[in-house]
């Protein structure tokens, strides 16, 4: 029934509406319906936490006018905004006054002018600033050298200029300053950052084929933002070369001591450390032995394999994997020669000891071909680490996306066909077998890796109970279904999204290339992208040119990128369940393809090469 009396926040909202020009998005936005209750159809872009509005995410809607912070003000529980890829423009609003944001998205929009000197003075609080890809002039602001919390700062692609501020913030892990117009020397208190903080993605330090830049990005490098780059490099090299040799002389040295874990995390991590530049973690002192056993005790899942501890783990050389969204990832060789993979997680803070026990023997129990095992785990309050086999042949991101020579070719359909079907079954049997209901909440290329016979393993799967729900929302953000970028919730519906943009990625051979956006935009994400081609009848085109299979597979290749629309439905509640999903997947066969849907065959596919093998040609 609607509110009697519709609360502040409602009042307040509405307000804040009031002053956006092209608002018509936010239609759902009604004094009778309350912003977080679900049952009712909860407001868009309203971001909610036990009936609390945390945040606002109102992304891609075109939005203009002005930003009321007189009305947001009032709702005292915002922590996180976002106008990202909105039409804003004028001044730097007024963010100051909400004094306890922590998250402030604005890229992509047309602020501009010069930004006031003190604008940040009392936004202690802040840990993520993105002002991306507007129209900003004059000087960075010094005050965003006070932010002590201060983790990510995106300022590319504005007109600033003047010298760089002396950023002195120990947590700040990404700084974007390219393509502005800043000139003078680089400050030495940023000469431990990340050389590509410089230009952009931190991806391209590591192997990780997770995080490509977005066109946009790379057109807006400018050659200056190279000459920064390199003189970064050559700081970092000279930094990391010292290190080396302080950090093979410590470990000679300390060879025999017992190390706590994160101080020997640090030491272990050490290659990564270049790569991050994440403040190493700060040794815990205990004040027994026997705790510090305790402490280096890592929980092992399995009966059936050889037991290793934490000291030999970290002790063994780390080689540094690639830092996603939710930690980094190092390859370390234990025992007899065994590789495994130490993934160590951010934001798991909140879980407690029993609860993450827990969920980690749920996790433990589970066997399938198309899993991943967890071997062991390793819980303290402040650090989470999740051990794994590693997987020789690498993830299918780096197959489809990697760079291919001659001899070793891109893959090939019945590939392609293989680890779609192991990735369908591994969903399925995850969906049935835990004894609550958890999504993978993770599934994307890079976590999908495979075996020396090219079976999938799906790895990094239902770990949202652990996360702190907080940050759930920001880290979760692969392969975006429209509803998860409203509500920031991974459900079995978002998964099946993803499934079916993987499936589309598997076939189109393209990255989804809304992957670097924070929201969900209805025209650019693959599924939209091959649904326009299906409609202007060049399906023919969107599929993968590296893809070889024999002339019989071509209707087999339509129906899959059939059920990969069926899974990528806006509604949710038309898209397939996993269940049909696994049915369709099996049944593929030969077939006649419905040629009104994907149109006339004769001008969508070629064949080269002699009548068995084809592959589809682009240039006709
Ligand atoms: N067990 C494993 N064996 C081999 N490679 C792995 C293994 N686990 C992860 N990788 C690879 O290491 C790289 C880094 O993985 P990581 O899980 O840290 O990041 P990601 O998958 O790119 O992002 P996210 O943190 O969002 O999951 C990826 O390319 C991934 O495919």
């Amino acid at each position: 029934a609607p509110p009697s009396q519709p609360s502040p926040a409602v009042d307040a909202l509405l307000k804040f509406k009031s002053s956006l020009r092209n608002n018509m998005p936010l239609t759902s936005w009604d004094a009778s319906v309350e912003p977080c209750n679900w049952n009712q159809g909860n407001w868009i872009g309203v971001l909610c936490h036990n009936n609390t509005i945390w945040g606002l995410q109102l992304e891609n809607f075109g939005l203009t006018g002005t930003i009321d912070i007189d009305a947001l003000v009032s709702i005292d529980t915002i922590r996180s905004l976002s106008f990202m890829n909105n039409k804003f423009d004028g001044s730097l609003p007024e963010f100051r006054r909400l004094g306890k944001l922590k998250a402030l998205y604005l890229s992509n929009n047309r602020f501009g002018g010069e930004i006031p000197e003190t604008i940040f003075q009392d936004m202690g609080s802040l840990k993520r600033l993105y002002l991306a890809n507007n129209e900003f002039t004059g000087n960075i602001p010094t005050s965003l050298t006070a932010l002590s919390k201060l983790t990510v700062l995106k300022l590319e692609g504005n007109q600033f200029t003047g010298q760089i501020p002396d950023f002195k913030q120990k947590d700040l892990k990404t700084l974007n300053l390219a393509s502005n117009e800043l000139e003078g020397p680089i400050p030495a208190s940023l000469s431990n950052l990340n050389p590509n903080s410089f230009s952009e993605p931190v991806w391209t330090a590591s192997k990780s084929m997770s995080n490509p830049p977005s066109p946009t990005d790379v057109k807006k490098s400018k050659s200056h933002a190279w000459k920064i780059v390199l003189i970064v490099v050559i700081i970092v090299v000279v930094l990391a070369a010292l290190a080396l040799a302080l950090f093979l002389f410590h470990k000679k040295k300390k060879h025999e001591a017992a190390l706590t874990p994160s101080t020997s995390v640090a030491a272990a991590t050490f290659n990564a450390e270049q790569v991050q530049h994440q403040a190493p973690p700060r040794p815990q002192h205990s004040s027994s032995r026997t705790r510090r056993a305790d402490h280096a005790k890592l929980s092992f899942l399995r009966d059936d394999i050889e037991k290793f501890d934490l000291q030999d783990m970290l002790r063994a050389s780390a080689e540094v994997l690639g830092s996603g969204t939710f930690g980094a990832s190092y390859k370390a060789v234990v025992l007899r020669g065994q590789a495994v993979v130490v993934k160590r997680y951010r934001h798991m803070n909140n879980v407690g000891r029993e609860e993450f026990h827990e969920h980690m023997r749920r996790l433990g129990r589970l066997s399938h071909p198309n899993l991943l095992p967890l071997m062991a785990y390793y819980y303290r309050k402040e650090e989470k680490l999740l051990v794994s086999e590693f997987v020789e042949h690498g993830s299918l991101a780096s197959h489809i996306h990697g760079n291919h020579s001659l001899e070793e070719q891109g893959l090939d359909w019945q590939t392609r066909l293989k680890i779609i079907k192991g990735v369908a079954k591994g969903m399925a049997y995850l969906y049935n077998e835990l004894p609550i209901m958890v999504p993978h909440g993770h599934l994307k290329s890079s976590n999908v890796l495979l075996d020396n016979s090219m079976e999938p393993l799906l790895t990094d799967y239902a770990l949202r109970p652990v996360i702190n729900p907080e940050h759930a929302h920001s880290l979760m953000i692969a392969y975006k279904s429209p509803e998860y970028t409203l509500r920031g919730q991974t459900t079995i519906k978002t998964d099946i999204w993803s499934f079916g943009i993987l499936i589309l990625e598997i076939l189109t051979g393209k990255f989804p290339e809304n992957y670097l956006l924070q929201g969900y935009d209805r025209n650019a994400n693959l599924a939209a992208w091959v649904n326009k081609m299906v409609k202007e009848k060049r399906t023919g085109e969107v599929f993968d040119k590296e893809m070889t299979g024999t002339k019989n597979s071509k209707s087999e290749m339509i129906n899959l990128l059939k059920i990969g629309l069926s899974c990528c439905e806006e509604d949710a509640d038309r898209r397939l369940d996993i269940k049909e999903v696994v049915e369709k997947i099996e049944e593929l066969k030969e077939g006649n393809p419905e040629e009104d849907y994907y149109g006339s065959e004769a001008n969508t596919f070629s064949v080269r090469g002699n009548d068995e093998d084809f592959s589809f040609a682009l240039d006709r």
